[in-house]
């Protein structure tokens, strides 16, 4: 093992949290699973989690594993079927639908990972920005318009553009019109949805460094979603392992990868190792077992190595990282190098 001794510990902002989620599960209908099936899609399953002010929560996990539905959930969006959502300690799952949106629509943004579909193509980049001003009746018109001049320079786009329509800007351009346009109401939080994923290799570092640069300027508190564990321990102070609808860690991105424990976490960073710093990629084995009948116990434990018959009986409690605001839920939790050195050899059915 490497010495996690110099890992900066993330603050515990759980006091002061922006949003907060409390036993959160989303379910839907199965898709053509006919209007009186019961058979459920679990996205969401007892989600705990809260963001703290000024903090970058990064959020990892394979396709189909929540990501999205957590996300929706936090811009309101996405209705939970059980559960709190406290936004600055209000708790607005009691509130009336529309009032919940109302809330959350405004102090909330959210960037979606393809600006060439979020944006409608009809409609000049001012207006686009000025969408959500109009919407929330935000100041006067001029005032608004002046917002959107303000907004176009905090994003980089230049005066000329505001004319223009989405299909005459570039993939970076158009991802900086759905920032602003995210922005609009001075959100305390930004979340962002794989925000880059939907971009040319060669932008993607651009988008990433302006959505740093903002919450610094703004002091957001941010959520960063995306498969890819390098980019949201880069982007985040912490992060948070979701595998078939449940979180099964959180840590410190400073702590990724010695000191995490969960073998799914362990297995997601080994997949998407570094040039400078190359490690033996962990196999995982087969796919993402069906949201709609997910595993008993701990739901990783089909494609675990380390499972065993414990890991069916029940979902493991949360177990505390030597850091404080690093916690996982694992029976069998990887210690050491040679707890990963039985994962190389495992075989492929
Ligand atoms: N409206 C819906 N109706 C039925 N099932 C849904 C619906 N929305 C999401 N799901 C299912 O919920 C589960 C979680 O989906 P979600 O999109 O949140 O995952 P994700 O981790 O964001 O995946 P991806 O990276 O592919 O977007 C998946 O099994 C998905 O098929």
């Amino acid at each position: 093992m490497k010495k996690t001794a110099n890992v900066k510990e993330a603050p515990d902002t759980r006091d002061a949290a922006v949003m907060e989620l409390r036993d959160v599960h989303v379910q839907h209908p199965t898709r053509g699973g006919g209007m009186f099936s019961k058979a459920r899609v679990h996205a969401m399953t007892g989600v705990d989690l809260a963001i703290g002010r000024g903090e970058t929560v990064g959020i990892v996990g394979e396709s189909g594993c929540g990501k999205s539905t957590l996300a929706k959930v936090l811009v309101g969006l996405q209705k939970p079927t059980l559960g709190t959502v406290l936004y600055r300690g209000t708790p607005v799952t009691e509130l009336p639908e529309k009032e919940r949106r109302r809330v959350l629509g405004a102090s909330v943004g959210m960037v979606f990972q393809d600006p060439s579909t979020a944006l409608n193509r009809r409609l000049p980049i001012r207006t686009i920005l000025r969408d959500p001003l109009d919407v929330h009746r935000r100041g006067t018109p001029a005032q608004r318009d002046e917002r959107v001049r303000e907004l176009m320079a905090l994003v980089g786009l230049p005066p000329v553009l505001a004319d223009a329509l989405p299909g005459q800007l570039s993939g970076g351009q158009r991802q900086r019109v759905a920032i602003g346009r995210a922005l609009a109401m001075e959100p305390q939080l930004l979340v962002a949805d794989e925000p880059t994923s939907a971009l040319d290799v060669s932008v993607r570092a651009q988008i990433l460094n302006l959505l740093l640069d903002l919450k610094e300027r703004l002091e957001l508190s941010m959520v960063f979603v995306s498969h890819d564990i390098q980019t949201v321990r880069r982007m985040s102070d912490r992060v948070v392992t979701m595998y078939l609808g449940r979180i099964v860690e959180e840590a410190p991105a400073a702590a990724i990868p010695d000191a995490t424990r969960h073998p799914y976490t362990r297995a997601l960073f080994s997949a998407t190792p570094s040039l400078l710093d190359p490690i033996d990629p962990i196999p995982l084995i087969g796919p993402v077992p069906s949201a709609v009948t997910p595993p008993s116990g701990c739901p990783f434990r089909t494609r675990c190595w380390r499972a065993d018959e414990t890991c069916a009986d029940a979902m493991p409690a949360y177990a505390s990282g030597d850091l404080s605001t690093h916690r996982y839920r694992c029976h069998h939790p990887v210690t050491g190098e040679a707890d990963l050195a039985a994962a190389l050899t495992q075989e492929t059915p």
